[in-house]
């Protein structure tokens, strides 16, 4: 606060460095979990076709500026057989990788990669679309801009049929 020409004693201040201090302790909480610990809730369900949740809101924090980047992320995967997870346990992955100081390369690919570990998946497909407050409150400052990434692993990456019926699914209408 000094350093950018304020009181740090005044009355609005004087409880903000607290404040922050319990922000980054919330924004960062996914330090400190295992995110495959939420994909032991397994189904023995006989579906090995697909199963999508579409548009999860997703906010992360970049670690270059420890500033927001927010939008949705979609997951799809094709279970092995027996190998069904809850619908919820996909979002915390994806909630449990957010809560970092992050890319967003490295958030997609983090999500694809421990579900197809961990759930032993056919294949996985994650995309992730957002927007980055670095490039749109300061720096380049282009607002509304997207950056989209994605993820594919196993058939999704051998199946370029699979693949475009997960994004047709992805891009549809709700
Ligand atoms: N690949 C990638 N880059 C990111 C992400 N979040 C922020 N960045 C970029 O990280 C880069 C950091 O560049 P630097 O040149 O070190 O920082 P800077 O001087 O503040 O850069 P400008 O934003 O161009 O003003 C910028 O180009 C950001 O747009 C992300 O999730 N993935
Ligand atoms: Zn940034």
């Amino acid at each position: 606060m000094e350093a950018v020409g304020e009181n740090p004693d005044r009355e609005g201040l004087k409880d903000t460095p607290a404040r922050v201090a319990r922000f980054y302790q919330e924004a960062f909480s996914g330090l400190h979990e295992d995110p495959s610990a939420n994909l032991t809730v397994q189904f023995a369900e006989n579906h090995e076709e697909m199963v999508l949740v579409k548009d999860i809101p997703i906010y992360s924090m970049c670690e270059h500026h420890l500033l927001p980047f927010f939008g949705r992320a979609h997951i799809a995967y094709i279970p092995r057989h027996g190998n069904v997870t809850g619908l919820s346990k996909l979002a915390r992955v994806a909630e449990a990788f957010a809560r970092r100081p992050q890319l967003q390369e490295r958030l997609t690919s983090q999500i694809a990669d421990t579900i197809a570990d961990i759930l032993d998946a056919h294949g996985v497909l994650v995309v992730i679309e957002a927007e980055h407050m670095c490039m749109t409150i300061r720096g380049i400052k282009k607002p509304g801009s997207y950056t989209v990434t994605s993820a594919v692993r196993g058939i999704f990456k051998t199946s370029a049929a699979t693949r475009s019926e997960a994004f047709s699914l992805i891009m549809g209408h709700h």
